[in-house]
Formats: structure tokens, sequence, C-alpha cells
């Protein structure tokens, strides 16, 4: 998160970090007791590995009551997924147990009905990631407001020349902006989770470039099929 402030801690207690080998590589959110949810792009650089997913965090190093890393039994990419792209940028990931729900662990109800959030709605978005062109990582979650653009603005030949398909949305990124790490992380607005941080064009805090997200309602069928058909 460019330019964004420290959050509140644990007043998104929806928040999950996805870890490899106890470092930070993207964010999540929870959906369900054993359900988190973030981006398919995120299991790109780790060979097939699995997450560890921290859950109840605000700081990454320092111990907290309700921090707990879970386990994750499998890991469900969207089959449209892929690496040219940023279409269906979806991942799931079930936990190996339900996680305790507790004051610092809760879930976050997504949108369900397909309709798009009205433009200059101001959302927020919270993450782990980058918060400087340097690529320094804060230790405490930040958190950030955006207000939503038009799909016809970020869809402009100077912004993302019409890329941007109707399952996904985007928010002004000059000079606050997402970054690196900060893909899976929920865009929230007025308390529910509308779409998922994708890394787009990788760029970070340059107006000329909108944060991308993939909206959720058009995939509700998805989560709730993956979620049913694996056992719990
Ligand atoms: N703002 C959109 C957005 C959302 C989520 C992730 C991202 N960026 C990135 N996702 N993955 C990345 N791997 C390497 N570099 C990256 N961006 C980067 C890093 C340092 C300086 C800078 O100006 C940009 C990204 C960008």
């Amino acid at each position: 998160i460019l330019r964004g402030s420290e959050a509140r801690p644990h007043l998104k207690p929806y928040m999950a970090s996805l870890q490899l080998d106890g470092q930070h590589v993207c964010g999540g959110f929870l959906i369900a007791e054993q359900w988190v949810l973030s981006a398919a792009h995120c299991t790109e650089e780790t060979d097939g590995k699995l997450f560890q997913v921290l859950l109840g965090a605000h700081s990454l190093t320092e111990p907290e009551p309700h921090k707990r890393l879970y386990q994750v039994r499998a890991q469900f990419p969207h089959n449209g997924s892929n690496v040219h792209n940023n279409k269906d940028d979806l991942l799931l990931l079930q936990l190996e147990e339900k996680a305790e729900l507790n004051s610092d662990v809760q879930v976050l109800p997504f949108q369900r009905e397909n309709r798009d959030v009205a433009v200059d709605t101001v959302c927020e978005v919270a993450g782990w990631g980058t918060i400087d062109h340097s690529g320094k990582r804060p230790d405490k979650l930040q958190q950030l407001q955006l207000p939503v653009i038009s799909r016809d603005v970020c869809n402009h030949r100077t912004r993302h020349d019409g890329t941007i398909t109707e399952n996904m949305m985007c928010t002004d990124s000059r000079r606050k902006d997402t970054c690196k790490g900060d893909s899976g992380g929920p865009l929230v607005c007025d308390g529910v989770a509308e779409g998922v941080v994708t890394a787009g064009s990788r760029v970070c805090g340059n107006y000329k470039k909108p944060a991308i997200y993939t909206r959720i309602a058009p995939y509700a069928e998805w989560i709730d099929s993956v979620m049913a058909s694996a056992d719990g």
C-alpha cells in the first residue's frame, strides 16, 4: 500500500497474510470458517508449494493474542486464470481446519448482486504490501481509502486500453495505490467485499495505471461450488 496509513489494529479481522517460509507473499480474506479468497497470480512464483495463512494479525512479527498460522489443505485457482492476463484472477484456499473465530478473526461477507459499484464510491483496501518504490515492506497492516472510477475511464487508450472486462473494476491510483504484496486483498465498500486486488500492469502509484480488482459478484456461483465440492 503506497501512501496509506497503519490500520487500527484488528479492526479488519478478515485480513489474511498468505505466506511461504514465514514470508508475506500476498493478501487474502476469510470468506467462511475454512476458506480464504485471494488472487490466482499469487501462486506464480511458489512452484507448487502450498501457502500458510496467517489470521488474527496486525504485526507480521510481534506476538498477538489471536494470531495464528493455519496450514492449507488445498488451493483452487480459477480455471480461467493464466499468466498472460488478469482474467479470472481468483484463488480459493481451503484451510486444514476451521479457523477459530474471535474478536481478531472474522468472516467478511462478499457481494453477490452482480451490479457495478457506483463511480466515486470511496472504498477501502488493506495489506502488508510494499509501502514505497524501493519495495520497503511494512510490519503492520496498512490501509487506504480509494474512489471507484468508471470502467470507461479505466479502459481509456492512455490507461488500461480496453483490457478491463465487466468482471473487473478500478480505483484511482494517483499517488495512493496498491502495490506488490497487496494482491489478493479485498476492496471493501460499505462493509462488503466487492473486489480482489490484482496486480494488472504491476505499476504502483501512477495515475495512468489505475488499480484493478477482480469483481467478486460474477464469481459467487464458482465460489459456492468449490466450497461445496471440497469436503466441508
Ligand atoms: N497498483 C496495482 C498493483 C497491485 C498489486 C501489485 C502490484 N505490483 C506488483 N505485483 N507484483 C510485482 N512484482 C514486482 N514489482 C511490482 N510492482 C512494483 C514494485 C516496486 C516498485 C514499483 O513501482 C512497482 C509488483 C501493483
